[in-house]
């Protein structure tokens, strides 16, 4: 690994717990006034804002000649309406960095416009991976990968709410780590040392433990079981937000990763999938999208050239992307 990786995995990871903390905090005392619908019906919070303003103000001063793909932008925050929900988001911010201004905020936010592409470096972002999850008490994750020339070549998945081991004592938060070529890691959430992540050995797709979204608006639910029922799964699917599906895939708790599209214009958005793709494939595991097809980074802000995910530990990838095949609605 270069120092230039090495370097901005740490600061990656420090930027991420920080942004962690913040998300926690929001979580425990929200309210109903704390987000808002964006345009597309999604929804955004505090914690979502909060987030973005955090990870960018520090990639800013770690890695100013960097650009950044992210999620939001404060056009909505700075509406008058919206002042409640703004001073909200300000006061969460100075929780974690006190020295930033009003005006530092907005503009930490707004630098997450870049357009993507296939040339040179970029960072991508996704403050909060599965707000509906952070809304409803579930899972959700922060996502940060560092893309080169179309690759995501460093990532690190913050999951607050996933527990870091299987014992009955293990804490909840971990953090997954990955740089290209050296593999995944796993870290306790808030400080602690790193333990090496495989993906499962599981070799019969019958025995496999299968994962998909909550939301049957992101993933076809009817579809997936379709899918299963060919492999001769019986076991009925782990339903997650956010991409802790990926960390459940990377550290072998599950097998498969089905995203499979509801609707045929939709472009699956880079920051969705890049840490979380790195963080597999070091772990062992293969990520490539409905039709076998690997993810293409380097397309601008979406995987327009995808359809739909797909990740498992690698052994019988072919034969999950043919029972998708088969298994296509009409
Ligand atoms: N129609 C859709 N198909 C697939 N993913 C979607 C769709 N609409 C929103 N998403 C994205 O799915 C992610 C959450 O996925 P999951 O269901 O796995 O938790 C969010 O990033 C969300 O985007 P957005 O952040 O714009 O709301
Ligand atoms: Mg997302
Ligand atoms: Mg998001
Ligand atoms: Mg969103």
């Amino acid at each position: 690994m270069s120092k230039f990786e090495h370097f901005s995995a740490q600061m990656a990871i420090d930027a991420v717990r920080k942004a962690a903390l913040l998300c926690a905090h929001v979580r425990a005392n929200l309210t109903a006034d704390g987000a808002l619908a964006k345009n597309d019906k999604s929804p955004v919070t505090i914690a979502d804002y909060g987030s973005q303003a955090v990870i960018l103000h520090l990639l800013q001063a770690a890695t100013p000649d960097i650009p950044v793909v992210a999620e939001e932008d404060a056009d909505a925050l700075r509406a008058d309406d919206n002042a409640a929900l703004r001073a909200q988001v300000f006061a969460e911010v100075r929780r974690i960095l006190p020295q930033l201004g009003n005006p530092e905020i907005l503009a930490a936010i707004d630098r997450g416009n870049h357009t993507g592409g296939p040339a040179g470096r970029f960072w991508t972002l996704d403050p909060i991976d599965g707000t509906k999850g952070f809304l409803r008490n579930d899972q959700y994750a922060i996502a940060l990968a560092l893309v080169e020339d179309g690759q995501p070549v460093m990532g690190v998945l913050g999951c607050p709410e996933l527990p870091c081991g299987h014992e009955a004592t293990a804490k909840t938060g971990c953090l997954l780590a990955a740089c290209r070529g050296e593999g995944a890691w796993l870290y306790p959430l808030d400080a602690g040392e790193a333990a090496p992540v495989k993906v499962s050995s599981t070799a019969d797709t019958a025995l496999a433990c299968f994962c998909e979204s909550v939301e049957s608006g992101h993933s076809r639910h009817d579809w997936s079981a379709t899918v299963a029922e060919k492999l001769g799964i019986t076991r009925p699917s782990v339903r997650m937000d956010s991409q802790c599906k990926y960390a459940s895939i990377a550290r072998g708790d599950a097998d498969i990763y089905l995203r499979l599209p509801t609707r045929p214009g939709y472009e699956e958005k880079i920051w969705d999938h890049a840490a979380g793709c790195l963080v597999v494939e070091e772990a062992g595991g293969t990520v490539t999208d409905i039709r076998g097809k690997p993810l293409d980074f380097s397309a601008g802000r979406t995987l327009r050239h995808n359809s739909g995910v797909v990740a498992t530990n690698g052994r019988w990838h072919d034969q999950v992307i043919a029972a998708i095949q088969a298994a296509t609605p009409a």
